[in-house]
C-alpha cells in the first residue's frame, strides 16, 4: 500500500513554512521585473496545452521545496501503486483504474490476477456497435421509428461528466438530441418529458449501484410515463438501456441485460465518465469522437505516469494548491474557463475534486490538523467578470484561478473571439499588478476629478493585486484537447490527496444526509404533526405539511 505519511513532518515543510515568510514580502511584479525568462521557466507545454505556472506566488527554490515535499511523501510510489491496480482505495478495498478505460496501449492491467482489459475492449465495442445503431438509425423504436431524442437519468458522477462533456464538445454533436435529468425534483423529469416523444426516445438509466433513489425514481417514472403512452412491456427494450454495475438490479427493473453496458467497482462515480457512462457521450458526440476523448485523457495519464516531477502538470498545480491551501490559507480555488461550452467544467469538478478531498480524516484513522480538499466554484469568463470578480480583486481573501481558454474559436464570428480572449489575457495581468495608489491618484487627476475628490476616492480604486493564477491555453477545444485536460485535473486531485494523507476515492460523506432523509420520508406520508426530530426540524416538517 502507499505511504502513510504526514505531510507536515516532512523536513520540506518546515523549509516551506520559512520560505513562506519571504515569499509572503515579495510581490509577483517584482519577481517578473527580476526575471525576463520567468515565463519560459514556470510554464509547460504538453501537445497542444500550455501551462503557465507563472503568475504564482513562487521563486525557484519554492518550486524546489514542493517537489521535495512531493518526494518526501512519497508521491512517486503512490503513482505507481495507482497504475499498477493496487487497492489505494483502500476503505472500499478497491483499486481505483480509471486509468484503464482509456489504456490504449492495451498494457494488462491486473486486479485480482484478471487482465480487465479484454472487459474493458468488449464494452467499448458493445458501445461502438450500439451508437452506431443508434445514431446511423439502424435502431428502431417499437413504432418503428429511428431514434431522436436521448434522455440520460443519472446523478452525482454519473449525469455531471456526460453533461459537461456533451456541452462542451457540442460542436462536434450528431442529430441526436440529448437530455439529461438528475434531480428527484419531479420539475426535472416532468419538463424533460414534454419535450420528447416515447416513441423516439431512448433512456439511458446510469447508476453505478443501481440503487441511488433519485435515479430508480426518475427511472420508474419514466418507465412509467413510457407505458402509459401506449406501448406494452415488451416494448421496453427498444427504449431502456442501462449503465451500471449490477446486473441483477438492472435485470429486476425490466431492463434486457443485453441493452446493459457494464463497469466496474474499479471505477470511481466521479472518475465514470470513460466507462459505460459514457454512452450518453458516445452517442450525443459519436464512438469516434468518444474515442478521441479517451485518446487524450490517456496521453495525459502516460505523462502524468512517466514525467519529471519539474515538467508534470498534474504535480505542479497539485503543489500549487497545497502552497495557498497550507500555507496562504486559501478556502477556495476558481475554475474560470474562458468558453461558453465549457460552462459546466468548474461544476463537474466540484464533485471531482470536493468529493475526493473533502476530507478530515487521514489515511491511519486520525483527524488532520491541517486544511484539505477546497472550496471549488466557478463559470466562464467573461460572465464571471460582470458577477464575482469583483471579490477576486479587491476582497479580503486569497483565491488562486485557474484561467483557461482555447487560442481557436469553434464559433469564429467577427472580433468576439479576439476580445473574449484579451479579456482572459487582461484579467491575470490585473490580478497580478495590481493598480497601486500612484497610478489612482494620477489617472484621477487627469479624469478632472479635484484633490478631494482624489483624497475620498482613491482608496477605493487602488487593486494591491499579488493574486496568483494558472493559464491554461488549448489550441483548440477538440474531443482529445479536452480528454487531456481532464485527465489532467483527475491527476491534480490525486496529487492533493496523497500529500495530504488521505484516502480520495471513497465518499462516505454522502451517506448520513441520504440516511435521515429515509427515515423522514415515511413520516411525510401522512399529515400527523412529527416530533421526533430537533424542534427546527419538527418546525419545518409540521409547517410542510400544512402548507402542501
Ligand atoms: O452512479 P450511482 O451509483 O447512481 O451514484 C451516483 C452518485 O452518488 C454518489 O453521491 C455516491 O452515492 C456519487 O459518488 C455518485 O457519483
Amino acid at each position: 500500500m502507499f505511504p502513510t505519511i504526514n505531510f507536515t513532518t516532512t523536513s520540506a515543510y518546515k523549509y516551506l513554512a520559512d520560505h513562506f515568510i519571504d515569499i509572503n514580502e515579495t510581490n509577483l511584479k517584482s519577481l517578473f521585473a527580476e526575471d525576463d525568462e520567468r515565463f519560459k521557466k514556470f510554464s509547460i507545454l504538453f501537445e497542444d496545452i500550455l501551462v503557465d505556472f507563472s503568475k504564482n506566488r513562487i521563486n525557484d527554490t519554492t518550486l524546489a521545496l514542493l517537489i521535495q515535499l512531493a518526494r518526501e511523501c512519497k508521491l512517486d510510489e503512490a503513482i505507481k501503486a495507482m497504475f499498477n491496480g493496487d487497492k489505494i482505495n483502500q476503505t472500499e478495498g478497491r483499486p481505483v483504474l480509471h486509468i484503464a478505460l482509456r489504456n490504449q496501449s492495451n498494457k494488462a492491467i491486473l486486479v485480482d490476477g484478471k487482465d480487465v482489459m479484454p472487459d474493458v475492449n468488449a464494452v467499448l465495442a458493445k458501445m461502438q456497435k450500439f451508437s452506431n445503431a443508434i445514431i446511423f438509425e439502424e435502431w428502431k423504436g417499437y413504432t418503428g421509428k429511428a431514434i431522436t431524442d436521448i434522455v440520460n437519468i443519472g446523478i452525482g458522477g454519473s449525469d455531471l461528466g456526460p453533461v459537461m462533456v456533451t456541452e462542451a464538445l457540442k460542436a462536434y454533436k450528431t442529430r441526436l438530441n440529448m437530455h439529461f435529468v438528475s434531480n428527484i425534483d419531479g420539475t426535472h423529469l416532468a419538463e424533460t418529458l414534454k419535450s420528447v416523444n416515447p416513441e423516439t426516445t431512448l433512456f439511458l438509466v446510469a447508476s453505478k449501484t443501481f440503487t441511488t433513489q433519485e435515479t430508480m425514481t426518475n427511472a420508474h417514472s419514466a418507465r412509467e410515463w413510457f407505458l402509459n403512452s401506449g406501448a406494452k412491456t415488451e416494448d421496453i427494450a427498444k427504449h431502456f438501456a442501462a449503465l451500471s454495475t449490477n446486473a441483477k438490479d438492472v435485470a429486476a427493473f425490466g431492463i434486457d441485460t443485453e441493452n446493459m453496458f457494464e463497469f466496474w467497482d474499479w471505477v470511481g462515480g466521479r472518475y465514470s465518465l470513460w466507462s459505460a457512462i459514457g454512452l450518453s457521450i458516445s452517442l450525443g458526440i459519436g464512438f469516434d469522437n468518444f474515442k478521441q476523448l479517451l485518446a487524450g485523457a490517456h496521453a495525459s495519464d502516460q505523462h502524468f505516469e512517466n514525467t519529471s516531477f519539474e515538467q508534470n502538470i498534474p504535480v505542479i498545480l497539485g503543489l500549487l494548491g497545497v502552497w495557498y491551501i497550507n500555507f496562504f490559507n486559501a478556502e477556495t480555488h476558481a475554475i474560470l474557463p474562458y468558453d461558453q461550452y465549457l460552462h459546466r467544467f468548474a461544476a463537474y469538478f466540484q464533485q471531482g475534486d470536493m468529493e475526493s478531498n473533502g476530507k478530515h480524516v487521514d489515511r491511519n484513522g486520525n483527524a488532520v490538523d491541517y486544511e484539505t480538499g477546497p472550496v471549488i466554484w466557478g463559470e466562464p469568463g467573461t460572465n464571471g467578470q460582470h458577477a464575482f470578480y469583483q471579490l477576486i480583486h479587491q476582497g479580503t481573501r486569497l483565491i488562486p484561478c485557474d484561467f483557461i481558454a482555447p487560442a481557436q474559436s469553434l464559433n469564429p464570428l467577427g472580433d468576439h473571439h479576439n476580445i473574449l480572449l484579451s479579456n482572459f489575457f487582461a484579467q491575470t495581468e490585473a490580478l497580478m499588478n495590481g493598480k497601486s495608489e500612484e497610478e489612482v491618484i494620477k489617472e484621477l487627476k487627469n479624469s478632472g476629478k479635484s484633490e478631494s475628490q482624489i483624497k475620498e476616492l482613491a482608496p477605493f480604486k487602488v487593486f494591491d493585486g499579488n493574486r496568483p493564477t494558472n493559464s491554461i491555453l488549448l489550441k483548440k477545444v477538440t474531443p482529445y484537447s479536452l480528454g487531456s485536460l481532464i485527465a489532467l485535473y483527475e491527476h491534480k486531485i490525486f496529487v492533493q490527496g496523497v500529500i495530504w494523507n488521505i484516502f480520495s476515492f471513497d465518499q462516505w460523506g454522502v451517506e448520513l444526509g441520504k440516511q435521515l432523509a429515509q427515515k423522514i420520508q415515511p413520516e411525510l406520508k401522512d399529515n400527523q404533526p412529527v416530533s421526533t426530530h430537533d424542534s427546527s426540524t419538527n418546525g419545518l416538517i409540521n409547517l410542510y405539511k400544512d402548507w402542501r
